[in-house]
């Protein structure tokens, strides 16, 4: 059986912003808003949904960089939402995160190797001798060469410079990777080269993946199983096969059918969803996508739909499946 890397629990981010003339009005950007997912060893969980729906705040929270408002985080059986500063440090070996933008993510002021060897110094791994060897061993990992390790970033293209990233996240060993959309920055010829790279990583160090992307072509080349989130909640989650050749959500079937389809045979109707996407600091009562689904009845204007198991690994939080 599977084993379980993370468990995020009822999980909730929600931002404080003052309202108001003299902001004296307090409100809430309820970012995340109920988040609960597993992630199984070695497995990649792919994480979509329109911009602002609470992706990278839920990576962030899984990854510790930001406190829960609510809910916990299981990692590896143990509770790491509540821990002390030296426990999260402690811990944080085993979270590294890989970013969007590979040009704004590398110090430009250190050379390459300093930079992939840095997370070896924060965690006081390994003496300046070890470094070295480890950071060359790391830069042939991903597909760049030891000699490059005294150079610049400003010197390397853009899929280098997120190779770059990918190697300095690997330095600590670590067992989960928060991926936030690390090739949506790079050419889509570039793209699949990071992607795979990632893919041969994952098999030769049993990495497992949490992958954050809007782009649900990239989610598909990558993912195990896909989770779509919606204004701060899972609206659907299901095995890739499952999810990408029978959605059951509306949300996840207006956005399914923009991605085009290879075979020409195939055809599929073109959903356009209604209106534009509430602000999470205001989202509407019942089922937020209510105002946006065709398929709306009136039970989803008050009630907030479960994510149930409407078929063996195949969940979804939608009234039209829970009657
Ligand atoms: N520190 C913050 N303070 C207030 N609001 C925030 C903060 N961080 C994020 N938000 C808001 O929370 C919501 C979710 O943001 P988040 O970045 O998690 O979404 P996302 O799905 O990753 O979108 P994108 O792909 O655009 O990054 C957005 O409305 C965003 O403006």
């Amino acid at each position: 059986m599977a084993e379980l890397l993370v468990e995020a629990k009822n999980l909730k981010k929600h931002f404080p912003i003052r309202k108001g003339l003299f902001g004296q009005k307090k409100s809430y950007v309820r970012a995340v808003d109920g988040v609960s997912l597993s992630i199984q060893k070695g497995e990649t969980m792919g994480l979509v949904g329109e911009s602002g729906c609470g992706k990278s705040t839920t990576g962030r929270m899984i990854m510790r960089l930001l406190a829960p408002t609510e809910g916990e985080i299981w990692f590896n059986g143990r509770d790491i939402s509540k821990l002390n500063d030296k426990q999260l440090q402690e811990t944080r070996k085993e979270l590294q995160m890989i970013f969007q933008d590979p040009y704004a993510s590398l110090n430009p002021r250190m050379n390459i190797g300093d930079i992939i060897g840095e997370p070896l110094v924060i965690h006081g791994m390994m003496t300046k001798k070890e470094r070295e060897k480890r950071v060359h061993e790391l830069l042939e990992y991903v597909g760049l060469s030891s000699y490059q390790a005294n150079r610049y970033a400003h010197e390397f293209s853009g899929g280098q410079r997120q190779r770059i990233g990918i190697a300095r996240a690997l330095a600590v060993n670590p067992k989960l990777i928060v991926a936030d959309e690390p090739v949506s920055a790079l050419d889509v010829s570039i793209q699949s080269q990071v992607l795979n790279l990632m893919q041969d990583l994952q098999k030769e160090f049993g990495l497992t993946y949490l992958f954050i992307s809007h782009d649900l072509s990239v989610v598909e080349h990558i993912s195990d199983r896909v989770g779509v989130m919606y204004l701060g909640r899972i609206v659907e989650i299901a095995s890739k096969e499952s999810i990408y050749a029978n959605p059951l959500h509306p949300y996840t079937k207006a956005l399914m059918s923009a991605v085009p389809i290879a075979n020409p045979r195939i055809k599929r109707e073109r959903i356009v969803l209604q209106g534009d996407i509430p602000s999470p600091s205001k989202p509407p009562t019942g089922c937020t996508f209510h105002p946006r689904c065709s398929a709306c009845m009136e039970i989803c204007k008050t009630v907030v739909p479960e994510l149930i198991e409407i078929e063996p690994g195949h969940f979804s939080a939608c009234h039209l499946y829970n009657q």
